[in-house]
């Protein structure tokens, strides 16, 4: 028996993580009540996903104790957090690629809630399922989504609402929501943060880990600050002011690099579009010169990432054409644009771009190799230099250049992906959600170093659902609604208001709309 009283969903005791000999997590007590949404912010490497993980059940705690509404959990037991009432939304999607979106969302349901056993309910009772499949979505928002599709034929952020609705029908004790809008568009995020405020209002508990610090403050009714895997604070939403979460997760004042206001840009044009279509694009017209950073914002499904991949050849154009450095340009596939001396940071780094059970060092020098081999052969000594220098620049926080990447924690695998690209130094770098789980301090940097590299002429075009990312580093930003540019705004214009408009609004309505805003 325990004397937890029911109000507390979470208790943990003397929890902590080591990896060999460094401690990656360390909480003495932690209790999470009903009702409460409870944020949880830190650094990259911090210990954040470590802690969701020790909850989930995926990760095994060294030491310690873990209680789910009273009930005692089996460390590392996914199957038995689950069934306590924990379910998590992780960062990296679990959901199985291949089969479909209705297959997934009752994927690991407990056989009395799946009727007769999963199964034999896919198998007898295919209607009824894609049913519950497209009720679970609307739920949490989602309408309009072939429940027989599999999975992996979704863009990134349809994908992140299904896992949500995947949790969400679990009706779980605990609902934990590891970045759950990095990938999303403002109007879907706020959507999901209403969904986590009606969870707490039913009685529920739920964990948020996020870096949009606005959104924290937005969401939670109490904060927890995490710092090499201790917690460094517990703060009231009074006290959590963006500077004082920024103090504690850094442990000092942050000096926030600045960045030189992008200047007038007079330079040839790097890459042309035009007439470019695909399934959902386009017709799309569109130039970037040599050191000019474009950025693309819209909606979800607004074509913002299918245009980015439709020009690096990660999906087939219908039409029209693209021209690099004056060439014909016609990738078959991303490898065909790496080829061509283009850098891709894309939105899913697992699946597009880390080699993940290879070291970090091999992982950031892939592009460089020819840069430090002689006749062929790998220089190791300016090998491992050189991933130092990688590694420093970017401030990837790691144990060993040996160590593989998929040890390394979410956003110091992202700024792995943008250090191997900048020392590449390519001539144009096409980025899709290029912070998406970077952490504040990190995000700067990325963004300075991205500023340093257009000055020396490096052209980049830059799709994200972060608007704030785009306004700060951007020359101009160009809104997408369905599939098609609609806006077109110079630095000078720039304004939360009248991208969302013109993101939200009919085609032609906005674009009226927008050029009577930049005039006014
Ligand atoms: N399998 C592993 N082997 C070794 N170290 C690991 C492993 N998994 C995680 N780590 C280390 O544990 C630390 C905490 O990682 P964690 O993923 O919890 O950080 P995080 O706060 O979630 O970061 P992010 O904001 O980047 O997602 C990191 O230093 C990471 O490299």
């Amino acid at each position: 028996m325990t004397d937890t009283p029911v109000e507390t969903a979470v208790r943990l005791r003397d929890v902590s993580k080591s990896y060999g000999l460094v401690k990656v997590l360390d909480i003495p007590c932690l209790d999470l009540v009903r009702g409460q949404i409870v944020a949880v912010v830190g650094e990259n490497g911090a210990g954040k996903s470590t802690l969701m993980g020790v909850l989930s059940g995926t990760v095994t705690p060294t030491t310690g104790s873990i209680e789910i509404a009273g009930r005692p959990l089996q460390p590392g037991r996914p199957d038995q957090s689950r069934d306590l009432g924990v379910a998590l939304v992780a960062q990296e999607f679990p959901l199985v690629g291949r089969l479909s979106v209705a297959e997934n969302l009752l994927l690991g349901r407990r056989p009395a809630d799946a009727g007769g056993g999963l199964f034999a309910r896919l198998i007898f009772d295919r209607r009824g399922t894609r049913a519950e499949a497209r009720a679970l979505l609307a739920e949490v928002g989602v309408t309009g989504v072939d429940v027989d599709r599999p999975v992996e034929r979704f863009p990134v952020p349809v994908r992140q609402m299904i896992e949500i609705a995947k949790a969400w029908g679990h009706h779980p004790v605990v609902l934990i929501l590891d970045e759950p809008t990095s990938s999303l568009g403002p109007v879907e995020a706020e959507r999901v943060l209403d969904l986590a405020r009606a969870h707490a209002r039913a009685g529920g508990a739920v964990l948020f880990i996020g870096h949009r610090l606005d959104e924290v403050r937005a969401v939670a009714d109490r904060v927890l600050v995490l710092r090499t895997g201790k917690l460094v604070a517990d703060l009231t939403p009074a006290e959590a002011s963006e500077q004082r979460m920024i103090r504690e997760m850094v442990g000092s004042e942050l000096a926030r690099a600045d960045l030189t206001p992008p200047s007038s840009v007079e330079r040839a044009t790097a890459l042309s579009v035009r007439d470019l279509t695909a399934d959902g694009l386009g017709p799309v017209d569109l130039d970037v010169k040599a050191g000019e950073i474009v950025g693309v914002a819209g909606l979800m499904g607004s074509g913002r990432s299918r245009l980015l991949h439709t020009i690096m050849g990660a999906q087939p154009r219908t039409g029209g054409t693209v021209t690099f450095e004056g060439r014909d340009f016609r990738p078959r596939h991303p490898g065909d644009a790496v080829e061509a001396g283009i850098g891709l940071v894309p939105e899913d780094r697992k699946v597009q771009s880390l080699l993940p059970a290879h070291s970090v060092r091999w992982n950031v020098t892939l592009a460089t190799l020819r840069g430090i081999s002689r006749r062929g052969v790998l220089r190791p000594r300016a090998d491992k230099e050189h991933a130092a220098r990688i590694v420093k620049d970017l401030g990837v926080r790691l144990h060993s250049q040996e160590q593989p990447v998929s040890d390394l924690s979410g956003g110091n695998q992202q700024k792995a992906v943008f250090g191997r690209w900048l020392a590449a130094e390519p001539k144009l770098l096409l980025l899709d959600e290029p912070t998406r789980g970077v952490d504040v301090g990190a995000k700067a940097e990325i963004y300075h170093l991205i500023d340093s590299a257009a000055e020396r002429g490096l052209a980049v075009l830059v799709a994200s659902s972060e608007l704030e990312e785009l306004m700060w580093i951007c020359h101009r930003i160009v809104v997408m609604s369905h599939g098609r540019p609609v806006a077109d705004i110079p630095r000078d214009g720039f304004g939360k208001e009248v991208i969302m408009t013109a993101a939200a609004g009919t085609q032609a309505g906005a674009a009226a709309e927008l050029k009577g805003k930049a005039r006014a």
